[in-house]
């Protein structure tokens, strides 16, 4: 292993250290919005954080309210009834100081303060009463409002166009939002601390103001230097935490990677594991001189406070003892303040820090907020015309669609027309658009330009709940949803997932019922390895489950976009047939394929060439155009200067008759891969039986 870097100093924001350089390009920032928080917090001071209590202040009590209204009224009555339980306390605590600080028998003097002892054991055992019941009403607070902070959030978020959960900037501020959901259940926890310590605080401040006026500014004195050293060091961890963030992100990628699965073969084939573990080593060992760094400058900061917490304690004690020895204050008054300087002083310093707290979390719970609106902004609309019966026809009328954050369109001036019970076939080299028709066909993006009409609709002004209740999907990156399978297959139509009859008709149809039954927990089986009594399934087993799933969807029109490209030959021709099958059954079928072989029963072809629809119609049409001896059926955007019906001297994947010239290259391809198959066929068994061989012969 190589030799460790020398002590990584105090680092400068934006400098990547040598392994993040050469793993990571550099900082590994993303587009994470709540990085925005690092200036946000680094430059605060705590002046203008305390000016934005009042506004954090309300917006917690409102969020509280709305989880749980009840558990926030017992929790401020438990404060109010808290802190006057402490002033009590403490002047009962004065009484039996007078008491015992008074002339006479020492006996007298016990009997005259038990009375005002056993004040104080009951206003001790109230405060302690009202603590746990404040601690059990603030634990039930908690967890609601982060449930109704998330819930609030995601709510919206279900619902964004597709058009938007793809844009970076979009991206970035669904990020940020998600960390305001524990943001949300620290914020009650911050406020609630500072309610308290505040409470505690004018309790014990009354209880000095009636002792005496000079106490007060005491109190503040004793605490100053505790709450600068407090909030100093806080500063310099969210500084560092901020600065290695990133460093902090990779060492944590780098770990995923070093025990995932996935990676596990090119970890140990290519030797990328040592590699790897070498450069995490070096990060380790950067992040753990931070770390000292940090404690060492901890504790000089903490030495100083202390010192001047000391100083000012001993001010403060010698203005007491002045203030006896001139008799301004009674001995019982001055034991009192003293008493309550103590616990003052420990109700600031809990006070500032958990306003700083507060103010940190305010920030992601601001991110949730806005993240919230925006996915409002961007929903799709819960209203439009209804649909209850499937489109009999459906047409794209010169749609364009072009991708945010793209130049060019992915979709360029598409017409053409889908009728119920038809087989469509979208087919074009990779690139050429067919996913993004089927998504757009799916009503899942809305055209750039140009329409799609459901039976002369507009699909912008159709309810879009309608539109999608009667799509059923196979993409070609669908989900392998972590959960069991049942859920994985019924997951399309969730209000079905008991009934074991329809889902056992699904693996059926997508021939996947053999291995589902082999399954240890059958349809209840974890489909996710590396989890107790979870399993993994082979890229084909898991396209037939997808499959299974848009059959268990039942719905009018099935996408299926390259639904077999992990399946072996004999699945293949099997999944084809069957998907076929349901058009029969009224169903509309749109199959995006690159198998050419697999369309011949298409109703009607269309091939996409850069986004364009360049041919159109059945197997036989376009395989007769540009024929030499076939009709010279011009193509939607043949080339004008291409020779109409003539046929190069090779089959080439573009230029005019795209799908027949497509078509014979992959046959051609075929037959050279089964020709290829011959001699190698013929080599291994003459490698084989050397003896046969005339090498062999002569060497024997
Ligand atoms: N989510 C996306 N965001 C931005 N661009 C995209 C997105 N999806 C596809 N594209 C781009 O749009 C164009 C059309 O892509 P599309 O996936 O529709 O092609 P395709 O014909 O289905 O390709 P393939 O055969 O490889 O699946 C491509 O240039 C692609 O890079």
């Amino acid at each position: 292993m190589a030799s460790l870097p020398p002590a990584a100093g105090k680092r400068r924001p934006g400098t990547p250290t040598p392994p993040e350089q050469l793993l990571f390009g550099g900082r590994l920032r993303g587009s994470w919005g709540w990085t925005t928080h690092e200036l946000a917090r680094l430059n605060a001071s705590f002046l203008s954080i305390l000016r934005q209590i009042p506004r954090l202040f309300r917006h917690t009590v409102t969020l509280a309210w709305s989880a749980d209204p009840v558990a926030l009224v017992v929790v401020a009555v438990a404060q109010l009834g808290q802190a006057a339980a402490t002033a009590f306390g403490l002047l009962a605590t004065n009484r039996v100081l007078v008491s015992l600080f008074a002339a006479g028998p020492t006996a007298d003097r016990v009997r005259d303060a038990l009375p005002s002892l056993l004040w104080v054991a009951a206003a001790s055992a109230f405060a302690a009463t009202l603590r746990a019941v404040s601690f059990a009403a603030a634990g039930r607070l908690g967890p609601k409002v982060e449930r109704v902070a998330g819930l609030s959030m995601m709510k919206e978020v279900i619902r964004v166009e597709m058009e938007h959960i793809e844009r970076s900037d979009f991206h970035a501020v669904l990020d940020s939002g998600q960390h305001g959901q524990t943001a949300a259940r620290r914020l009650i926890e911050h406020t609630l601390g500072i309610v308290e310590a505040l409470m505690a605080l004018l309790a014990v401040s009354g209880v000095l103001a009636v002792l005496h006026p000079v106490l007060l500014p005491l109190l503040l004195a004793v605490v100053v230097p505790k709450a600068w050293g407090t909030v100093r060091a806080a500063r310099r961890t969210y500084e560092s935490v901020q600065i290695w963030l990133e460093h902090v992100r990779q060492q944590g990628a780098l770990r995923r990677l070093l025990i995932s699965q996935k990676a596990a073969p090119e970890l140990r084939v290519h030797g990328a594991g040592p590699f790897l573990l070498d450069q995490f080593d070096r990060m380790a060992a950067q992040a753990a001189d931070e770390q000292t760094r940090l404690a060492h400058l901890e504790a000089r900061t903490e030495l100083t406070t202390s010192a001047l917490s000391g100083l000012t304690a001993g001010g403060t004690y010698a203005v007491l003892a002045l203030l006896l020895t001139n008799g301004q204050l009674p001995l019982a008054s001055g034991a009192t303040a003293a008493l309550a300087l103590t616990s003052g002083t420990a109700g600031l310093r809990r006070m500032v820090s958990h306003i700083h707290h507060l103010y940190e979390q305010s920030l992601f719970m601001n991110d949730l907020i806005r993240a919230r609106e925006e996915a409002k902004k961007r929903a799709i609309p819960a209203a439009g015309v209804p649909v209850p019966e499937p489109p009999a026809v459906i047409e794209f009328d010169r749609v364009s669609f072009r991708y945010p954050e793209r130049a060019t369109p992915a979709l360029d001036n598409v017409s053409l027309t889908i009728r119920k019970g038809q087989v469509i076939a979208l087919v074009g080299a990779n690139g050429s658009g067919k996913t993004t028709l089927s998504k757009l066909l799916a009503g899942l993006y809305l055209p750039t330009s140009g329409a799609i009409t459901w039976d002369g609709t507009d699909l912008c002004a159709l309810r879009r709940d309608d539109v999608f209740g009667h799509v059923a999907l196979v993409l070609q990156d669908f989900q392998r949803w972590p959960f069991t399978a049942r859920a994985n297959v019924a997951i399309s139509r969730p209000e079905d997932i008991h009934d074991t009859t329809r889902l056992d008709a699904a693996a059926a149809y997508a021939g996947v019922d053999g291995v589902l039954g082999e399954l240890p927990h059958g349809w209840d089986t974890l489909c996710e390895k590396g989890y107790e009594g979870g399993v993994d399934l082979s890229g084909g087993q898991w396209q037939r489950v997808a499959l299974a799933r848009a059959y268990f969807r039942d719905a009018d029109i099935l996408i299926c976009d390259e639904p077999t490209s992990s399946m072996d030959p004999a699945a293949e021709i099997d999944a084809f047939r069957k998907i076929r099958a349901l058009a029969s059954a009224d169903q509309t079928i749109v199959l995006v394929t690159h198998r050419l072989h697999s369309v011949k029963e298409a109703d009607v072809i269309y091939v996409l060439d850069e986004g364009r629809l360049v041919e159109q119609g059945d197997f036989a049409t376009l395989m007769a155009a540009g024929a030499p001896d076939g009709p010279d059926t011009e193509a939607p955007g043949t080339p004008p200067d291409a020779a109409p019906g003539s046929t190069p001297a090779g089959p080439a994947a573009d230029g005019p008759h795209l799908f027949r010239r497509l078509f014979e290259l992959q046959s051609l391809q075929y037959r050279t891969d089964t020709l290829d198959a011959v001699p190698t066929q013929r080599r291994r068994t003459r490698d084989a039986t050397p003896d046969q061989s005339p090498a062999g012969g002569a060497t024997g």
